[in-house]
C-alpha cells in the first residue's frame, strides 16, 4: 500500500471528500492540516501554490477532484467500467458545480447582496441539479452508478452533509439524497470518523 499524505487547511473545504473516501475504503493516510497562519510558509511548495495536495510515497497530486478520483479509482470506488466511470465523473463534477457556483454566496458578507447570490444559485443550478440527482437515485436502487456506493456518492454526502448543517430544510423534498446520506454516515468507518473529526465551521 503506498503512504498517503493529505495535506490541507484545519477545515472540511476541498479535501473533505478525499479524507471521506480515504475512511470509507479504510484505508490510512496522514491527515495532515494546518492552520491559515501557517499558509504562508507552505504555499510555495504546493504544485499549484494551492491545496489540497496528496502525496502518494513522496509524488504531489494537487486539484481536489483529480485527488478523489485517484483514491476512488485504487480502492474500487470509481466504477466497474470506462462508462460507469465516465457516470461517476458525470454526478461528481455537478457536486464540484455546487461548490464552486456556491462559493460566491459564501464569501459575500451584504445579507442583501447574499440574498440575491442565493436566490440566483438555488434557482438556475442546486434545485435544477438536485432534482436530477434525486430521480436518478429513485430509478437505480439508492446509489448514483451501478449497484454500490462510488466517490459520486461520497461527493454528493460531503456536500450535503455540509449543506444541511447550515440549513436542515434543504432536503425536506429529497427523500432519496436523504437516505444517501444515511446509508454512507452508518458505514462504520464514517462513523469512527465522524465521532473524531475536528468541529470546523466550514
Ligand atoms: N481547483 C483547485 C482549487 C483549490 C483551492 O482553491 N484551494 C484553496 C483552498 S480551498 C487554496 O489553496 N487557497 C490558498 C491560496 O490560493 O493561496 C482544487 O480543486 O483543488
Amino acid at each position: 500500500m503506498p503512504q498517503y499524505k493529505l495535506h490541507y487547511f484545519n477545515f472540511r473545504g476541498m479535501a473533505e471528500l478525499t479524507r471521506l473516501i480515504f475512511h470509507y475504503a479504510g484505508v490510512a493516510f496522514e491527515d495532515i492540516r494546518f492552520e491559515k497562519s501557517e499558509w504562508p510558509q507552505l504555499k510555495a511548495s504546493m504544485p499549484f501554490g494551492q491545496v489540497p495536495v496528496l502525496e502518494v510515497d513522496g509524488k504531489p497530486l494537487s486539484q481536489s477532484y483529480a485527488i478523489a478520483r485517484y483514491v476512488a479509482r485504487q480502492h474500487g470506488l470509481a466504477g466497474q467500467d470506462d462508462w460507469e466511470q465516465a457516470e461517476v465523473d458525470m454526478y461528481a463534477d455537478c457536486i464540484k458545480d455546487f461548490m464552486i457556483l456556491g462559493r460566491p454566496m459564501y464569501e459575500e458578507h451584504d445579507p442583501e447582496k447574499q440574498k440575491i447570490l442565493m436566490n440566483k444559485f438555488m434557482t438556475e443550478t442546486m434545485i435544477p441539479h438536485m432534482l436530477v440527482i434525486e430521480a436518478q437515485l429513485g430509478k437505480n436502487g439508492g446509489v448514483l452508478v451501478g449497484q454500490d456506493v462510488t466517490w459520486a456518492d461520497m461527493a454528493c454526502y460531503s456536500f450535503f452533509s455540509f449543506v444541511i448543517s447550515k440549513n436542515p430544510d434543504v432536503l425536506n423534498d429529497s427523500p432519496n439524497i436523504t437516505a444517501l446520506l444515511a446509508r454512507i454516515s452508518s458505514n462504520e468507518n464514517i462513523k469512527k470518523y465522524l465521532e473524531t473529526r475536528p468541529d470546523t465551521d466550514i
